[in-house]
């Protein structure tokens, strides 16, 4: 492993060069791939934080727990550092040449999971305790903002003129998240969403970042700004079916895949693409639900429903059709992202490699 230098003058170790291609089309190589490249720049990335923030940071990546022991734990799917290595794979350079991306994407993507589970309330994340919960709202807030400039800072140390087109599109991209989630707030106080509005919103939150992890590595690697922008059309539908399952999840995932709550986003009102449907489905149970909806938004016993209480909602958006509905569009959008591949040169691997992450997306279950 090659070593380079810090800017507090600690060793920051690279990722192995040489790593081989997976010859496969094999999910959970890829996504292994990808973690056991990321995960010892994004470790001695985390060791440049002041503590108690290193200790905070690496409990919510699962590395220790509540006690501060070493663990093992759920350090989420690395979705993104698994595009950002083939994305470089896309653009003809190795897989290490995505890794700086695919660690700046991580970070990202866990800046924006600290600060939504404190927006949220949300109190189980990855099978554990949230860090607001366990370390306090200023802890996740501090984190969240140190993993957003340790992003940036890794980019930026490359010192190359890739590296600055990269942090560019990670910053637009960043930005875009930060306006979807405030999309997503402001909805959540709105009666009435059209499906138009919350697929812009799913777009921002979780569409753009998406878009980046499958453009960053390519990037890296020298692709001109034509090839990015195509494999970020992939890259931006993948991730509106990313989300569309993620709101099926929301709602009638399994806590032990999903790590989270039951009926989490039913709890916190989201207007999710499920509900949105539901509502503009029309009918008697689209109708019923609209009333419910209304009168939920008014009540101060709402943060004391009961599980049968959310479960009757739920059932009535499967009614109105809003969970076929959703099903049917994160095929839609995986269908897209696809055909963007189409219009991208790449090694026949790599293409197959990107479809088999698609149909993973829309069939996972956490
Ligand atoms: C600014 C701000 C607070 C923005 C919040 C944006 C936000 C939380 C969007 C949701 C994105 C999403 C689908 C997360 C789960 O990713 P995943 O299933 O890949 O998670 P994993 O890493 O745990 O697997």
């Amino acid at each position: 492993m090659s070593v380079s230098t810090g800017t507090r003058g600690e060793t920051v170790p690279t990722a192995p060069p040489g790593h081989p291609a997976v010859d496969t089309a094999d999910v959970s190589a890829l996504l292994e791939r990808g973690r056991t490249l990321s995960t010892p720049v994004l470790r001695a990335a985390v060791d440049r934080l002041a503590p108690p923030m290193d200790t905070v940071a690496a409990y919510h990546f699962g590395w220790i727990d509540a006690q501060g022991n070493p663990a093992d734990g759920d350090g989420g799917k690395a979705v993104r550092p698994a595009l950002a290595l083939l994305s470089a794979e896309a653009a003809g350079a190795a897989p290490e040449v995505g890794v700086p991306g695919a660690v700046a994407v991580e970070l990202v993507h866990n800046f924006s999971l600290l600060h939504d589970d404190l927006m949220d309330g949300d109190e189980q994340r990855r099978h554990r305790d949230t860090v607001w919960k366990v370390h306090g709202p200023a802890q996740a807030i501090l984190v969240g903002d140190a993993l957003f400039a340790l992003a940036n800072e890794l980019l930026l140390e490359l010192g190359t003129v890739e590296a600055g087109r990269a942090t560019r599109r990670l910053t637009t991209a960043t930005r875009k998240l930060i306006d979807g989630q405030a999309q997503d707030i402001s909805y959540e106080h709105r009666e009435r969403v059209t499906v138009e509005e919350c697929l812009e919103m799913e777009g921002n939150k979780t569409g753009a970042l998406l878009a980046c992890a499958v453009s960053i590595g390519a990037v890296l690697g020298g692709a001109d700004d034509r090839t990015a922008d195509k494999l970020e059309e992939y890259g931006y539908h993948l991730g509106l079916a990313f989300q569309a399952v993620d709101d099926l999840l929301g709602i009638w995932g399994d806590p032990e895949s999903t790590g989270k709550q039951t009926w989490s986003d039913l709890r916190q009102r989201k207007k999710s693409l499920p509900v949105v449907a539901a509502l503009a489905a029309g009918g008697p149970a689209s109708e019923r639900l609209g009333e419910l909806l209304a009168a939920d938004a008014k009540s101060s016993d709402f943060d004391s429903f009961s599980e049968e209480e959310f479960a009757f909602r739920a059932a009535l958006i499967e009614e109105a059709g809003g969970r076929e509905w959703t099903s049917q569009e994160a095929r839609r959008q995986h269908a897209v992202a696809i055909g963007a591949l189409d219009e991208v040169d790449m090694p026949a691997r790599v293409r197959a490699q990107l479809t088999a992450l698609a149909d993973f997306v829309v069939v996972r279950k956490r």
